[in-house]
């Protein structure tokens, strides 16, 4: 077990948060891909194949030609701020602690990535040695998956292990069904409606919520995530007062050669576009922020799988992001999970250093002390 941080009586006692994301690789090359990948591909929540099987077919096939492709497809979602899912996850982050601030809470906050940086173990560490003694657990996928969320816990839970005096842990499971993250979706979509036009759904156009796919075998074996995705659409199309006709759920990002959950987004994609369908407008309400599978897979390939098959107007409707209703919906959620922490006395803290920092500035600017 690890030497604790030197401990002072009458430390007051620190709340944080921590969001954790899937994780994203460091660079978009091919040895960075290898290196995010190898360890994301390696967790056994994620791959349930028997360990020396799925070790051979990792390391002598996958990671000797994914690393290559998937780096050539971050390239063409890559910004000067680098992956755009940790550079969402870091505004993020300043849109929650704005909404801590507005309820006058002192309350931390930081990013951790479940695979690559900044790992969960890092930011855990940095918390321990800050003395934060409660850290709340917010994991950035509102529908639980053990591939996921459970997976997330594991690099908490492995953190903890070797260490002596474990803070108090709360962990979020989920909040597909939460009415902050469905007002935030169906308000969201409301506002993207205002400025390009509503869908007429009555000649057919389709709202199509694609959320990330799991192996079928997951939901065969009781993970919840199918059921979950599920509810989250039925609330959002109620709250938009969609029919059933008006929407479709779709699973994206297949891996591997096993059946994954159905139906396909890029297959129904395909059909509705053979179908010649004249507008289809496309979210994905399982990412909180938008990377990758959502960048890439949805508004690049599944655009012109779509126009290609002979379908009309594709609206991609980014996901919620660091946007005002995403702010709102992570305080409030964090807010409930929060209760009975002392979440104020650290404000008083922050508000003194905040002050003590401004006064310094001033002084250094050559104004006079006053007592
Ligand atoms: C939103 C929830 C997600 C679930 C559920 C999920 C399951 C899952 N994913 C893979 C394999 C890959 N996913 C990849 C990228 C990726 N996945 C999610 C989210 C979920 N994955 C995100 C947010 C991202 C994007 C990260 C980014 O940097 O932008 C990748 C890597 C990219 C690639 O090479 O294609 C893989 C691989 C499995 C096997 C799985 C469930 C078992
Ligand atoms: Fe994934
Ligand atoms: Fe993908």
């Amino acid at each position: 077990m690890r030497k604790e941080p030197p401990f002072k009586h009458g430390t007051p006692q620190k709340t944080a948060v921590v969001l954790i994301n899937l994780g994203t690789p460091d660079n978009p090359d091919t040895p960075s891909l290898r290196r995010y990948l190898g360890q994301f591909l390696s967790d056994p929540r994620v791959v349930e194949i028997p360990r020396l099987i799925w070790w051979l077919i990792l390391n002598l096939i996958i990671l000797r030609i994914r690393p290559k492709k998937s780096a050539a497809k971050y390239r063409t979602i890559w910004t000067e701020e680098g992956s755009p899912l940790l550079a969402i996850g870091k505004r993020q982050v300043a849109a929650l602690e704005a909404g801590f601030k507005a309820r006058r809470w002192g309350v931390r906050v930081e990013l951790a990535m479940r695979y690559g940086n900044p790992s969960v173990a890092s930011v855990m560490d940095k918390l321990r040695q800050e003395a934060y003694d409660r850290v709340l657990i917010l994991p950035l996928y509102p529908q639980y998956a053990a591939a996921t969320t459970a997976s997330s816990f594991d690099a908490v839970f492995d953190w903890a292990k070797p260490v002596r005096n474990v803070p108090e842990l709360r962990l979020i499971k989920h909040y597909h069904d939460h009415p902050a993250y469905i007002h935030a979706l169906a308000e969201h979509v409301r506002r993207q409606w205002r400025k390009i036009g509503t869908p007429d759904f009555a000649r057919g156009d389709i709202l199509l919520m694609s959320f990330h796919g799991v192996p079928e075998k997951t939901l065969l074996d009781g993970d919840p995530y199918h059921c979950e995705c599920h509810k989250t659409a039925r609330l959002v199309a109620e709250e938009l007062g969609l029919e059933k006709a008006h929407y479709r759920v779709t699973f994206q990002s297949r891996f591997g050669k096993a059946k994954w959950l159905g139906p396909y987004t890029d297959k129904t994609l395909q059909s509705l576009g053979q179908l010649g369908t004249k507008r289809i407008d496309v979210m994905c309400p399982g990412f909180m922020a938008d990377c990758l599978e959502t960048l890439e897979e949805i508004n690049d390939e599944g655009r012109e799988t779509f126009q290609h098959a002979g379908g009309g107007e594709f609206n991609y409707l980014p996901c919620l992001n660091d946007s005002e209703l995403s702010g709102a919906m992570l305080t409030e959620i964090a807010g409930q999970h929060l209760q009975g922490w002392p979440v104020d006395l650290g404000y008083e803290e922050s508000a003194a250093a905040e002050l003590s920092a401004s006064r310094a500035r001033a002084l250094e600017m050559g104004a006079k002390e006053i007592s």
